[in-house]
C-alpha cells in the first residue's frame, strides 16, 4: 500500500540545538501513530514540518507522494489549544465550515453541498445536537469534537492532532480518542496523535513514536513502552509498570506530564 506519509532521514535543529535526527517514519492509510515525549522534545515541531511551516535541517517529507507544503488539502489539523473561552460569535457549524473554506466566508459547494458536508461531519463526530450553539458555550469535550469535525470536513488523508486530550476528563479523553479511531477505520484516514496521555491511546495506537532528548524510538506499544527502551532513551532508570489494561511510567525526568 502506498504510504500517505514518508519521513526520510529527517533532522531538525534550532540553531545549535538538535530536536531529533535521522528520523525515518512511514505511515500507511488508516494507521494510528501516537507521538509521545516530554515537553520540548519536538512533537509540535514535527507536526509543523508536516504542515510545511517548518523546514527540516536535512532529510525529506512527502505527503501523498508530494513534498510537504503549506495549505495541503491532504492534511487535517487539530492544533494544540485550550478551551475557546472568548465570546466568539461562531457557532459550532461555522467553525467546522472554516475547515472547508478557511477564513474566506461564503464559499458555496453546488446544490447546498457545503451545508450537507458540514451536517454530515457534525453527525459523524456526534456533535449534531449542538451544531447551532456558540462554541464558547460548549464543554471542553464538545469543543474538541467540533475541532475534529473541522479538521475532517475536507476529508483529508492524514489527520494531525496536537494534544487533543488536553484538559479533558478521562471519559471525554476516551470518547475523543475512540472518535478518531472510528474515523481511521471507516475512512482509512492516517492519524498522528500527539499526546501526554498514554493510557487513552493504548487500545488504538498501531505504533508509537517516542521522542526524548534528541533520540527517538518507533514501534508497537509493546516494543517501545518497556523499562529497557525508555531507560536507554532517557539515560536514567525509567520503570514501565502494567496494571490490568493500564500502563504507568515511573521515573521520567518529566513525570508530571504523563499519565
Ligand atoms: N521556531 C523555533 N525556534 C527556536 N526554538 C523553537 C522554535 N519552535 C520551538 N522551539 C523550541 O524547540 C523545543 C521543542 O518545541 P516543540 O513545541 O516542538 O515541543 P513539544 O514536544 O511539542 O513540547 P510540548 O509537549 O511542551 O508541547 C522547545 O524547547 C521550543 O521552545
Amino acid at each position: 500500500m502506498t504510504p500517505i506519509l514518508a519521513i526520510d532521514d529527517a533532522t531538525l535543529n534550532y540553531g545549535s540545538r538538535r530536536l531529533w535526527s535521522h528520523l525515518d517514519l512511514t505511515v500507511r492509510p488508516g494507521e494510528f501513530v501516537a507521538v509521545l515525549g516530554a515537553n520540548g522534545s519536538g512533537k509540535t515541531s514535527l507536526l509543523r514540518v508536516l504542515l510545511g511551516r517548518q523546514r527540516l535541517t536535512s532529510g525529506t517529507v512527502t505527503i501523498a507522494g508530494r513534498p510537504a507544503h503549506r495549505g495541503s488539502k491532504d492534511i487535517g489539523y487539530v492544533p494544540q489549544q485550550r478551551r475557546i473561552d472568548t465570546l466568539t460569535p461562531l457557532r459550532a457549524r461555522d467553525l467546522v465550515g472554516l475547515g472547508l473554506d478557511g477564513h474566506r466566508w461564503g464559499l458555496n459547494l453546488p446544490g447546498g453541498g457545503r451545508r450537507r458536508r458540514i451536517d454530515a461531519v457534525l453527525g459523524k463526530v456526534g456533535a449534531d445536537a449542538y451544531a447551532d450553539r456558540p462554541v464558547w458555550l460548549l464543554s471542553g469535550g464538545e469543543q474538541q469534537r467540533v475541532r475534529i469535525a473541522q479538521a475532517l470536513v475536507a476529508e483529508p488523508a492524514l489527520l494531525l492532532c496536537d494534544e487533543p486530550l488536553l484538559s479533558l476528563d478521562p471519559r471525554s479523553q476516551q470518547e475523543v480518542t475512540a472518535l478518531v479511531d472510528e474515523r481511521r477505520r471507516a475512512e482509512g484516514t492516517a492519524v498522528l496523535f500527539v499526546t501526554h496521555e498514554i493510557n487513552p491511546v493504548l487500545p488504538y495506537a498501531d505504533r508509537v513514536l517516542w521522542l526524548a532528548d534528541g533520540r527517538f524510538r518507533i514501534g508497537t506499544v509493546d516494543e517501545v513502552l518497556t523499562s529497557e527502551v525508555l531507560s536507554e532513551m532517557y539515560r536514567t532508570q525509567v520503570d514501565v509498570i502494567r496494571t490490568g489494561d493500564r500502563v504507568l511510567v515511573a521515573g521520567l525526568p518529566d513525570p508530571a506530564h504523563f499519565s
